[in-house]
């Protein structure tokens, strides 16, 4: 049986200008292949500049890779069908403050989200829009909130709603937990493994805190200069890390 997400020799490059007339090629990605299971969580860890976030913006299409393959379900996608393929894959940002438009409201936002993705017409946006609310702990009144109105965590609650609205197989979530306080970051992480529970979902778990990675992911690829250095099961992987670049991640060497 084939994998729900597989990724294949994932390779794109930036050209970077130096000055007036010289430039430079950045490999954010170089050769990345890796596999992710149903209701399964792979964290992808690497110092700065490594090509996680790369990685996530290639796999949710907001850019193009310029080799390589992605698979959901046995089938490679391309972009030519992003409207279909955004419902599998979602990504939720850094910065859930930031991410949310601070003059839009909460409903509309999500009604956003339904109209440019789905057919449903008014009523049924309406209900799926209480329900992706209800699902993260919000109420229904919420609807007329502004993003300035929550506090740091309900921010947190109201990108996830927006993330998972598309009924989605992938969650991408890209240090967005960081900014966190712990008892909001212990609230929302458990959040998602109720989720992940109930519904299946699977998590790509960008991160720098190793705690959380050993906490809440099955497996872990470290990135280095766009590759892929050291892969295997978090517990074991951090338990007896070989690659120096994992070493020194881990603050051991
Ligand atoms: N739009 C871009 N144009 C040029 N170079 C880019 C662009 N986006 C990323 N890069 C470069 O590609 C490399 C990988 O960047 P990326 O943001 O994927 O790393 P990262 O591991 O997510 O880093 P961080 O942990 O700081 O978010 C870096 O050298 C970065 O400078």
């Amino acid at each position: 049986m084939s994998q729900l997400l597989e990724v294949v020799n994932l390779c794109k490059h930036y050209r970077k200008q130096l000055g007036l007339f010289r430039q430079t090629t950045i490999q954010a990605l170089d050769q990345v292949s890796f596999s992710l299971d149903a209701a399964q969580t792979l964290a992808v860890v690497g110092e700065t500049g490594s090509g996680k976030s790369t990685l996530a913006k290639v796999l949710v299409g907001i850019e193009q890779p310029d080799e390589g393959e992605i698979r959901l379900a046995g089938k490679a996608v391309t972009l030519t069908h992003y409207r279909k393929y955004n419902h599998v894959i979602r990504y939720m940002f850094q910065d859930a403050e930031r991410a949310l438009n601070p003059s839009q409201k909460v409903g509309s936002m999500l009604d956003d989200v339904l109209r440019f993705s789905t057919v449903l017409d008014e009523t049924q946006r309406q209900q799926k829009i209480l329900q992706s609310l209800q699902q993260v702990g919000l109420m229904d009144e919420h609807i007329n909130f502004y993003p300035h109105m929550f506090s740091a965590g309900q921010q947190q609650r109201v990108a996830l709603a927006r993330a998972l609205i598309l009924d989605p197989k992938i969650l991408i979530l890209d240090e967005a937990l960081t900014v966190l306080d712990p008892t909001l970051r212990a609230q929302i992480v458990n959040l998602l493994l109720e989720l992940q529970q109930q519904k299946g979902l699977s998590y790509l778990l960008i991160s720098k805190n190793l705690r959380l990675v050993r906490h809440i992911s099955d497996h872990c690829l470290v990135m280095q200069h766009g590759q892929v250095v050291e892969a295997g099961a978090t517990e074991q992987l951090l338990e007896q890390p070989h690659h120096p670049h994992t070493r020194k991640l881990m603050g051991l060497s």
